[in-house]
């Protein structure tokens, strides 16, 4: 019988020690799994981490140190690393709005082309105005796909509620200032009268801004689907609150208040972006006039002098990002990831892939027989992975639009003085979301 009992009992301690061993066997591969050096990177100071050696108006040279110093892959601590590594909800909710592929975009590229058209006449007018031209063009792409909203002139006063509550706003938001507002947010409690309220103030008065901003063209696409005499609209905001409707109520609102963000998260991530592309090739044509005229011969050799083509075929070369060339990503593994990972646009453009990087050389582009090369910038410049910018078809087929509608019409020069001598100009860059 006591042998029997012992028996029992060695069996149930042989069961237990191998639960045991097993767990402390997964515990401990585990534990190896997680020890995975972290990549390599600067020292952090304790608590702030190395916030405080990012400069948040010009914070590249930085970046560019510390990829001299740590490699390709680089480890940087801040202080809120728990926050920074998620993007806001509501941006994520765009992602599932935004139909972005080609064929979704195909069905815009008619309005594109409208709007392109409206830049001419707006430059030939008042050429002095440019940036409010492109701005105006990048709204009312934006505008017209997210509301169905047709803006009709440079004063129209939808135009001008985005436009005073985004131009106050995107010249002070860096991505390095909104990360000091998360690691310090005491900073939006200090008393106005106190240093350092100026970015309280500023961030109060856009917030005022920013709803009025959101609210506005919402209504106006929710007014318009009361009215039945109105034909279907197929906004992003309309083709989703239909969507709605099919919703159980308790899910409604929170539904409707994401969507409006959304639509407003697509007119800042798309404003600046667009308005900057054309004015940059703006500044490449005026600094290369040899390229432009050869941009313009091609233009002409393929459509004529006589007519300005609607229907157009523009290289869709887009590809899946997971294709990126230099193959910097396939490193990650060998290291412990757990936050978040930013790429660094500027570093491959500027130190990998294109010498000479400062310099308009079109050509790098173009292969011996003429073709285009493999080489899509398109690839990189739109983010990578799930969070990738889901505007990225469109803004490809709108700056498209712009840019081939404005060579085939226009001379792009600098301005002239009164003796007709072209004036110098020193090409400045400020900073913001998008520099
Ligand atoms: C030349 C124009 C544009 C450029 C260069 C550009 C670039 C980018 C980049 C680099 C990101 C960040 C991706 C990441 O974090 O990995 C982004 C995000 C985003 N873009 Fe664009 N974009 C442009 C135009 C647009 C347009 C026209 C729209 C909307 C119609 C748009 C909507 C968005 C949204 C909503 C996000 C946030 C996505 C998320 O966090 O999930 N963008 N864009």
């Amino acid at each position: 019988m006591a042998l029997a009992v012992d028996r029992h009992l060695a069996i149930l301690a042989g069961i237990s020690l191998s639960f045991v061993a097993v767990k402390a066997l997964r515990r401990f591969i585990k534990k190896r799994q997680n020890n995975a050096p972290l990549p390599p990177g600067p020292v952090p100071l304790p608590l702030l981490g190395s916030v405080l050696s990012i400069n948040a108006y010009e914070p590249w040279p930085t970046y560019t140190e510390w990829s001299a110093v740590y490699g390709d892959l680089l480890f940087v601590r801040s202080l809120d690393e728990e926050i920074t590594s998620q993007k806001p909800y509501w941006t994520s909710v765009l992602v599932l709005t935004i139909s972005s592929n080609t064929r979704a975009v195909a069905k815009f590229r008619p309005m594109q082309i409208k709007c392109a058209r409206e830049i001419i006449v707006n430059l030939v007018d008042d050429p002095q105005n440019y940036h409010d031209h492109f701005a105006t063009f990048s709204l009312s792409v934006v505008m017209s796909t997210v509301y169905d909203y047709d803006i009709g002139a440079l004063d129209d006063p939808m135009v001008q509620t985005v436009i005073k509550a985004l131009v106050p706003g995107l010249t002070v938001l860096t991505p390095e200032r909104a990360l000091l507002l998360k690691t310090f947010p005491f900073l939006l409690k200090v008393p106005d009268w106190c240093w350092g309220s100026s970015i309280k103030r500023s961030a109060r008065g856009s917030r005022e801004r920013l709803n009025a901003m959101a609210d506005i063209p919402f209504r106006y696409v929710q007014q318009h689907m009361a009215d039945s005499s109105l034909v279907a609209q197929s906004s992003m905001v309309a083709e989703n609150l239909r969507r709605m409707e099919r919703q159980e109520e308790a899910f409604k609102p929170i539904f409707e208040n994401a969507l409006n963000k959304a639509g407003t998260t697509a007119i800042i991530a798309s404003y600046e972006t667009t308005a900057a592309t054309l004015m940059v090739f703006f500044l490449a044509m005026v600094l290369y006039p040899e390229v432009q005229k050869r941009a313009q011969a091609e233009i002409d050799s393929v459509v004529g002098k006589e007519r300005l083509r609607t229907e157009h075929r523009y290289p869709t070369s887009m590809q899946s990002c997971e294709r990126l060339g230099d193959g910097s990503l396939s490193c990650l593994l060998a290291y412990h990831m757990p936050l978040r990972v930013m790429m660094y646009t500027m570093g491959i453009s500027f130190q990998k892939r294109y010498p000479d990087a400062s310099n308009f050389i079109p050509e790098r582009f173009i292969d011996s027989d003429g073709a285009l090369t493999s080489d899509d910038p398109a690839q990189y410049i739109f983010g990578l992975g799930r969070r990738i910018c889901p505007g990225r078809y469109n803004a490809d087929s709108s700056a498209w639009a712009a840019i081939a509608i404005m060579l085939a019409t226009l001379d792009i020069s600098s301005a002239k003085d009164s003796q007709g001598k072209a004036i110098n100009f020193t090409p400045k860059f400020i900073p913001g979301v998008v520099r």
